[in-house]
């Protein structure tokens, strides 16, 4: 079954890969028709999942990830609508040079092929990842959590259904309907089919993928996020980056995980913060130092600075400064999203090269990375390692190059 997708797909890539940018994007424009003229029908899917969610006990973060409503569906098309205006990066030709053995050499953006991603149970993933895919000419395999199942299997019917509308082949989108996780480790060995992997996860499913893939893998990993309040910041204005940062959407990789504070602050900024996030049912856990200042703060855990706490826990601590900040970052960062709150020019610019995350922000929340926000229409994930894509994987993240060199039956000597 999985051999017939992973074939399947890769035949379908070859046909893709020659598809123009008005066919690819009126693929896109079919899916959104497909979808906004079938919400009922992914509607009814989706409250299946989220019924059976309900009664398997999935917390309200997790339910909320699963939810479709008409709006979200509206918001997908936007993004669908965004990426189909985006200058699509496939065949633009950079760094032609004619050398002296007469042969002129160009690159030129192709698309890599067959990407197979396995993501969590979000159905909105689903759709960013065939629309990123599609409009970059490559196919996908597409393993999205058990809990979405219904609504991946209808949302999958639809894409399906619109590209063949538009005489594209179906099989460019496919979705594995099995949820036994065995499939996931033979889908890891198709290198003959399948040209890059990319897991949306947590650690397990990252080690699992490194350990065992014998195809190129991009880790979309978990995110232990940062942000240090510098003893010069702007006490309101830190606050609310603060707030945004981990109450906004608390179950998302790029929310709030530690608050670091300068210890010249921590007396005046404590209190306040505890104020500001008590207000937001946050339970702050700290260090000793930091519940000298205030007694409603928990102590923390040997383990709380390497937790994701994908919920509303928030873990802080005072340190003596920028470096020290700095120090604490990379030992227990995820290289997802760390900032600094700063109006020290010096200390950012520090901060900012120092810290070797995929995404640095100054005075900005850590919920931004994001392929939206980042403008890239969506994201097939965040990378949180360096090669070749890093952060918000965007269209770009989803192509390689060719060299092509053109002679005059040209030889070497
Ligand atoms: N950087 C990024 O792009 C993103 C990172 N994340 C991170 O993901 C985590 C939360 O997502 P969550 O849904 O809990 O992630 P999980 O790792 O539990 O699940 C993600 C996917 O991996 C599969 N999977 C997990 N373990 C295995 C395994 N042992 N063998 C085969 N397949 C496996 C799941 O399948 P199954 O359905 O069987 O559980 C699911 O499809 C957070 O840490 C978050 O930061 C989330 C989204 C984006
Ligand atoms: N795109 C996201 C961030 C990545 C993501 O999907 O995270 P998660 O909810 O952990 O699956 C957002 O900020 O909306």
């Amino acid at each position: 079954m999985l051999k017939h997708i992973a074939e399947s797909a890769q035949l379908a890539s070859f046909e893709l890969m020659q598809a123009s940018t008005i066919e690819k994007n009126n693929a896109l424009k079919a899916i959104k028709n497909h979808i906004l003229s079938n919400k009922e029908i992914i509607l009814s899917a989706n409250s299946l999942d989220m019924n059976a969610g309900k009664t398997n006990g999935l917390t309200e973060s997790l339910l909320d990830r699963l939810l479709l409503t008409s709006q979200r569906l509206d918001l997908i098309c936007e993004d669908l609508e965004t990426v189909i205006k985006l200058d699509d990066p496939v065949g633009s030709e950079f760094d032609g040079k004619q050398l002296e053995n007469g042969l002129f050499l160009k690159k030129r953006t192709v698309p890599l092929g067959v990407i197979g991603v396995i993501y969590e149970a979000r159905p909105n993933v689903t759709i960013d990842i065939a629309s990123l895919t599609l409009k970059t000419g490559n196919a996908c395999i597409l393993r999205g959590g058990k809990e979405t199942l219904n609504s991946n299997i209808t949302l999958v019917k639809i894409i399906k259904q619109a590209l063949k509308s538009v005489g594209f082949n179906e099989n460019c989108v496919q979705l594995i309907e099995d949820p036994d996780r065995n499939l996931v480790l033979e889908l890891l060995k198709m290198d003959k089919y399948i040209d890059m992997i990319i897991p949306r996860g947590g650690q397990k499913l990252q080690n699992i993928c490194i350990e065992n893939s014998t195809i190129p893998v991009i880790t979309g990993g978990i995110g232990i996020c940062h942000l240090f309040v510098d003893n010069n910041a702007n006490i309101d204005k830190a606050l609310d980056v603060i707030e945004n940062a981990k109450v906004q959407r608390p179950s998302v990789c790029n929310a709030l995980d530690t608050l670091l504070i300068h210890k010249k602050i921590a007396k005046d900024f404590i209190p306040k913060l505890v104020a500001r996030l008590t207000q937001n049912d946050v339970f702050i856990k700290g260090c000793h130092q930091s519940i000298d200042v205030d007694n409603r703060i928990a102590p923390i855990d040997i383990d709380g600075y390497d937790t994701e706490w994908l919920s509303l826990t928030l873990g802080i601590k005072v340190v003596e400064d920028v470096n020290e900040a700095i120090l604490h970052i990379r030992a227990h960062s995820t290289s997802h999203s760390d900032g600094i709150l700063t109006q020290n020019i010096s200390n950012a610019d520090l901060f900012v090269m120092a810290v070797n995350s995929a995404a640095v922000y100054v005075n900005a929340s850590t919920r931004f990375s994001d392929g939206s926000q980042f403008g890239l229409g969506a994201e097939v994930a965040v990378s949180t390692q360096k090669l070749h894509a890093r952060g918000p994987m965007g269209l770009e993240a989803l192509t390689t190059y060719k060299w092509i060199g053109q002679g005059d039956n040209l030889i070497r000597n």
